[in-house]
């Protein structure tokens, strides 16, 4: 099957009307566009994405306002949009209403980031009722076991997370990742996807070498956003960027 690209940016970063432009640059390149719910305590984190948060809440993004956005670039765009949250704002609006209105706004998949499988068998029941997508995230100290868990809860892919620690930008692939990109390969059913420091060309090679089926960027996106602002320079930034990523899963995928 063809390997992925996901691409996250924060809604709201660092206004609507951008986030809507950005969207539509990634999506020329990314296979899914995953978007962040902007959020005051974003535990997992690095301080590139909190600063976006920051960014965003401070031009007064709401959950309402996510929906708004996805709903308008459905005008644009097929391309897949998995909203990206923390189980606080899902809460808040009630699990049911919050999935009902991403499927009524064209959205494709949710990840909560802070939600256990464990805890999920409501949210679950009510994402396969509206059809909306589950992923789930897994680090290197998950168990075999609760990897098995994990998997049956997917419906979309499963997110390997790639090391110890909060998303941002690394320079190195640790062999420790590629040890647990193994092992998932082998325990999991769902397609696996690694994310967290994936930032070049190199790194997405690597991984589609490694037997990733695809690999989630975040960070790095964000990080041109914070330097260039709303502008022309970094939507063209955006999705020479993308560009860049893709033609790494390609090279991955070329020799296999
Ligand atoms: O930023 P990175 O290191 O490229 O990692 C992906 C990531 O940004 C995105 O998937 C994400 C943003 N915030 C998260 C919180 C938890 C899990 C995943 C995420």
């Amino acid at each position: 099957m063809e390997k992925k690209l996901v691409s996250f940016i924060v809604a709201g970063d660092p206004n609507i009307g951008a986030t809507l432009r950005f969207m539509k640059a990634l999506s020329k390149y990314s296979d899914i566009i995953e978007l962040g719910i902007p959020f005051s305590d974003p535990m997992a984190d690095g301080e590139t994405i909190q600063k976006a948060n920051i960014r965003a809440l401070k031009r007064g993004m709401k959950v309402s306002k996510v929906f708004d956005i996805i709903k308008e670039f459905r005008k644009y765009s097929d391309t897949p949009v998995v909203v990206m949250t923390y189980y606080n704002p899902v809460f808040n609006l009630g699990v049911e209403n919050f999935v009902r209105r991403l499927k009524e706004a064209g959205g494709n998949g949710l990840i909560v980031v802070d939600l256990p499988v464990e805890e999920a068998e409501d949210y679950l029941s009510i994402c396969r009722k509206y059809n909306i997508g589950t992923v789930f995230l897994a680090a290197p100290n998950t168990s075999d076991e609760r990897l098995k868990e994990i998997d049956k809860a997917c419906t979309m892919f499963l997110y390997l997370v790639s090391l110890y620690g909060t998303t941002g930008v690394r320079e190195e692939i640790s062999t420790l990742a590629l040890n647990f990109l193994k092992k998932a390969k082998d325990i999991c059913k769902n397609p696996v996807y690694v994310g967290f420091g994936v930032s070049k060309k190199e790194h997405a090679k690597r991984f589609i070498e490694a037997g990733a089926d695809g690999v989630v960027v975040g960070s790095a996106y964000v990080r041109i956003i914070e330097k260039y602002g709303d502008s022309e320079e970094t939507v063209k930034k955006l999705e020479e960027k993308c560009r860049e990523l893709k033609w790494g899963i390609l090279e991955g995928s070329r020799d296999k």
